[in-house]
């Protein structure tokens, strides 16, 4: 069983992978601490984009020697794949990592997963520690890999007809932003670097089909900006995840001010300054923690 150092440091591991948020894809968020033999933490690392290092290599390359005999806490498995990077579970064994805690089993592991390999490897290995906490930064990339389409999230001002700008609602966490001119960006401009080429526009012939195509660029996130229009074609579709409503408490004085929650629930109501900002996810998620 994880102990309160490992479970503290899974916390901190959650919060650091968020680091990644906007830039990993199609490579998934995820952070990792090292700790020493007497439980003290050495080293911390988060992935930040495809063809730079795993989150497992950049906390081992800061905690360098400290990490021998000690634990890696990682929120997802180490893969044990040579790609661009090496494969995290060679890296932990040649470090001398003598135990691995990870939150949520990596389901697009090529061959025999990192987890099976250290284990027969002679490394101690527990899985699942905090898998529920994990998914609130991993659970848009399981769910966009489980489904071969980006999680998508609706964000518009209930009371105000210009959405471009949703308070309370930070584009740096996607990967694809797209307003209701059909007009694509990256959430961060250049933040996956060169070989991530967006297509200009998003076709609003074939919801499901455009998802896919913006999928096989590389997306496993999109903010979708607007009060009608596009949104409403995934909404249809039941191609929308989440949905981030601006509410002033002008109550539904314009068309569309409604909140569209048939099928969702409330999963957040914040106050922030001179509105009220809901977040609503679908009852049925495609991806839960196990
Ligand atoms: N455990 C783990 N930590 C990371 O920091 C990761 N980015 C991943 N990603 C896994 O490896 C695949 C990408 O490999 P390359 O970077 O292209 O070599 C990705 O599909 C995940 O399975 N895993």
């Amino acid at each position: 069983m994880a102990s309160e150092t490992e479970v503290a440091a899974m916390r901190r591991a959650i919060a650091v992978s968020a680091l990644g948020l906007g830039t990993t894809s199609p490579n998934p968020p995820v952070g990792c601490l090292i700790l020493d033999s007497g439980g003290r933490v050495v080293g911390e690392g988060f992935h930040r984009r495809k063809g730079e290092a795993h989150a497992e290599g950049n906390a081992l390359a800061a905690a360098g020697h400290a990490a021998r005999g000690g634990t890696a806490v990682v929120t997802l498995e180490p893969c044990n794949h040579v790609g661009r990077a090496p494969a995290c579970r060679a890296l932990l064994i040649e470090a001398g990592i003598a135990r691995v805690v990870v939150a949520v089993i990596d389901p697009t592991s090529r061959g025999a997963g990192g987890v099976a390999e250290l284990s027969r490897e002679g490394t101690d290995v527990e899985v699942g520690v905090l898998a529920d906490e994990a998914e609130l930064v991993l659970g848009p990339w399981l769910t966009a890999v489980g489904r071969g389409t980006p999680f998508v999230t609706w964000a518009y001002c209930a009371d105000a007809e210009d959405h471009r700008q949703v308070p309370g609602v930070d584009v740096h966490g996607y990967d694809a932003v797209v307003g209701s001119d059909g007009h694509l960006r990256e959430g961060v401009p250049g933040g996956h670097g060169e070989t991530f080429v967006l297509p200009g526009e998003l076709s609003r012939d074939a919801p499901e089909m455009a998802l896919r195509a913006l999928y096989a660029a590389g997306v496993r996130s999109l903010l979708v900006l607007g009060g009608r229009g596009l949104a409403e074609l995934f909404a249809a579709a039941g191609l929308v995840d989440e949905v981030l409503v601006c509410l002033t408490g002008r109550a539904a004085s314009l068309p569309g001010g409604e909140l569209p929650f048939s099928g969702f629930r409330i999963s957040s109501v914040r106050r922030l300054e001179d509105h009220v900002l809901v977040q609503a996810q679908r009852e049925d998620p495609l991806f839960r923690a196990k």
